[in-house]
């Protein structure tokens, strides 16, 4: 498939999905985020691919949806065709492990895309924003909830309120992101750490993403019951055996992702 907005690439066992799209700061127009869903689509049935790191340009990861492209719809465009989420969530429903690699701007549908990543690596320049009620609307794509969850209230809601950005700093600081690396850095450092995640075993690993997710959605109780059935789980897999008489041995795993 020949991609105009984005550029595919696999290094190893690792997907690397690149936002190309410089002249517009990567804005998320309909082409992208169709294309978007296509490679995910084809890393999630390709079982050579372990992890996945979406990743943009050192100015923008991205600027948000496209605005010129949104301007003119009306009620029943965004209603009827479900916009934005119906495509957008691709990457949120994903089951391999996803990395947002994110410098410069994640701003609007760029801040919400990187959200739906399973966590954030931030270049030193990286800045994080819902600017949507400048525009006259809100986040539409996840915003006011995931970046709630992610920050608190008080931050998210001056966030939204205002479109005031947050730096690296601050982001790192209030738990958006996971770790700040230095922008020259910053590709490499995720690809090494989607490496490191992509030798562990397969299965374990999406049980793991799909534990920690629940987090989200559940009680307390409900989740540590819904830990323990997937911890049980891992028990039935051949890597677990794998990995345990690895270290009773004294030696390297070899996972057959089993
Ligand atoms: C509504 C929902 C659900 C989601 C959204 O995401 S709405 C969009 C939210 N994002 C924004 O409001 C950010 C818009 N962009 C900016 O504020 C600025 O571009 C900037 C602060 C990120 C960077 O400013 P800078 O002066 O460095 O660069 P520009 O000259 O403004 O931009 C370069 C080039 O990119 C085009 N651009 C930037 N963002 C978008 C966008 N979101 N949609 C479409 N196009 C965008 C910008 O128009 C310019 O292109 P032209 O020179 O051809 O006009």
């Amino acid at each position: 498939m020949a991609y105009n907005n984005i550029i595919v690439e696999t290094q190893g066992a690792v997907g690397l999905i690149r936002l190309n799209r410089p002249k517009a700061l990567n804005a998320l127009c309909q082409e992208l985020t169709e294309e978007m869903t296509v490679a995910l689509d084809a890393f999630e049935a390709n079982d050579d691919i372990g992890a996945i790191v979406i990743t943009g340009s050192d100015k923008a990861f991205a600027a948000g949806a496209d605005i010129k492209e949104m301007q003119s719809k009306t009620y029943m465009d965004v209603y009827k065709n479900d916009f934005i989420t119906a495509t957008w969530e691709r990457v949120a429903r994903c089951r391999k492990p996803v990395i947002a690699a994110v410098a410069g701007y994640a701003l609007g549908g760029g801040c919400e895309l990187a959200m739906m990543c399973d966590f954030i690596l931030a270049a030193d320049n990286a800045q994080f924003g819902q600017p949507e009620i400048k525009l006259g609307t809100i986040p539409g794509a996840g915003g006011t909830q995931r970046l709630t969850r992610f920050v608190g209230k008080s931050k998210a809601m001056e966030m939204c309120l205002t479109g005031r950005m947050m730096d690296a700093e601050e982001a790192e600081r209030s738990g958006l992101v996971s770790r700040i690396v230095p922008l020259d850095d910053l590709e490499d450092e995720a690809l090494k750490v989607a490496a490191k995640i992509a030798d562990l075993s397969r299965p374990v690993v999406m049980m793991c993403k799909e534990s920690v997710n629940k987090a989200y959605e559940t009680t307390l109780k409900e989740g540590i019951m819904f830990e323990r059935r997937v911890f049980h789980s891992t028990f039935a897999t051949e890597d677990q055996k794998e990995g345990m008489a690895a270290f009773a041995e004294k030696r390297s795993a070899a996972f057959k992702h089993q």
